[in-house]
């Protein structure tokens, strides 16, 4: 499969980077999907702004390009407040936190992505901020060194992760807002592809984003990934506008698994049936198989997985359903070397 369909951003180029900017939804009323979050949003934020408060604290989660970060811009869009971007990694000493902290203004957001990968040291530097919005800063060195405490303006902090079971839970208490995020029906997604190939100015047929969102793996991002790659087919191979045929060529001729399905959904798939007999299999054993760790095949392939009806959470492990092997073609007991 194409790599740049993984819904990992981190494979994608810079100049991918700036058309999912430009696809980005900018307001609740351009955002598709995700009904129950979006309404709790609104009312959070119409009450925060009539009350001239910041926002309480918000976290999103769930697996990757479902609109955590898009979801974060839109608050500071509604919220109509500045907007500070950083993610846990790059956060590695609390002088780096407390610069971006002091620099916040009255009720502006500050936006911490993979939220999960703060260091110990940096998160409970963040507790007090998130608590009573004030901070100990350290000043000068040697035996002149002392801390001083700094007010800090109120604020919202948004925290996005696709591994919530990696948080503390003295940081998810922290948060009075948290919000899991959906894997979006093939309707929403077709929604979502007509948006950004009107965004992108090239007619599509109804079909074919029909066909589109069909393949997506239930993510608006790789729904978008495809429509451009869609696109190329179209302007090469045809006339510039997408057909269902110019659709569903381009998507064979991409690799584009039937369900959108990606190499780790389909090896761990194919791993539960020919190594274990289709399961039931315990989730650490199955991560050594596939070589994954166990936690993002919990929270990132699993539930799609799941969803789809591929694969069945049984109390004795994970066991494959007739679909899986409908889908790859295997005969439930061939791999066992069954007779009947
Ligand atoms: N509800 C939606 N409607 C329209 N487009 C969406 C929606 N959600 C996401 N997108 C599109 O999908 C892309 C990926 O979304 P986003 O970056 O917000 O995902 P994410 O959850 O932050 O992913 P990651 O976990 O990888 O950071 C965005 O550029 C946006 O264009
Ligand atoms: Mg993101």
């Amino acid at each position: 499969m194409n790599e740049n369909l993984n819904p990992d951003k981190t494979n994608f180029s810079s100049e991918e980077l700036d058309v999912e900017k430009k696809l980005r939804p900018l307001t609740f009323s351009d955002f598709t999907g995700q009904e129950q979050v979006l309404e709790n949003l609104k009312i959070f934020v119409e009450a925060a702004n009539l009350r001239d408060e910041a926002l309480d604290h918000t976290l999103f989660h769930g697996p990757p390009g479902l609109g955590k970060t898009t979801l974060a811009h839109i608050l500071s869009n509604e919220l109509n407040v500045g907007i500070k971007i950083t993610s846990g990694p790059v956060l590695d000493k609390p002088g780096d936190l407390a610069g971006l902290l002091t620099n916040l203004s009255e009720r502006d957001v500050l936006f911490i992505d993979e939220i999960h990968r703060l260091s110990p040291i940096v998160e409970e530097y963040l507790y007090s901020a998130m608590e009573d919005y004030r901070i100990d800063i350290m000043i000068e060195s040697g035996p002149n060194a002392r801390t001083v405490q700094i007010d800090l303006e109120p604020f919202t902090l948004i925290g996005a992760t696709t591994r919530s079971g990696l948080l503390t839970a003295p940081m998810r208490a922290r948060f009075g807002i948290s919000s899991r995020l959906q894997y979006y029906n093939t309707e929403l997604l077709t929604t979502i592809v007509q948006r950004s190939a009107t965004i992108l100015k090239v007619p599509t047929s109804m079909e074919a984003a029909i066909e589109i969102a069909g393949r997506s793996r239930g993510t608006p991002r790789i729904a978008n990934a495809l429509l451009r790659r869609v696109r190329d087919f179209a302007q090469i191979k045809g006339d510039g506008t997408i057909t269902i045929e110019i659709a569903k060529y381009a998507l064979n001729a991409l690799n584009v698994d039937a369900h959108g399905l990606d190499e780790m959904d389909n090896k761990i798939l194919t791993t539960i049936i020919d190594k274990f007999k289709g399961g039931p299999v315990g989730i650490s054993t199955l991560s050594t198989a596939v070589g994954e760790n166990s936690e993002t095949i919990e929270e990132v392939y699993e539930p799609f997985l799941i969803q789809e009806g591929f694969i069945m959470r049984t109390p004795r492990g994970r066991e494959v359903t007739h679909l899986a092997y409908k889908h790859l073609g295997k005969v439930k007991g061939e791999s066992q070397g069954e007779l009947f």
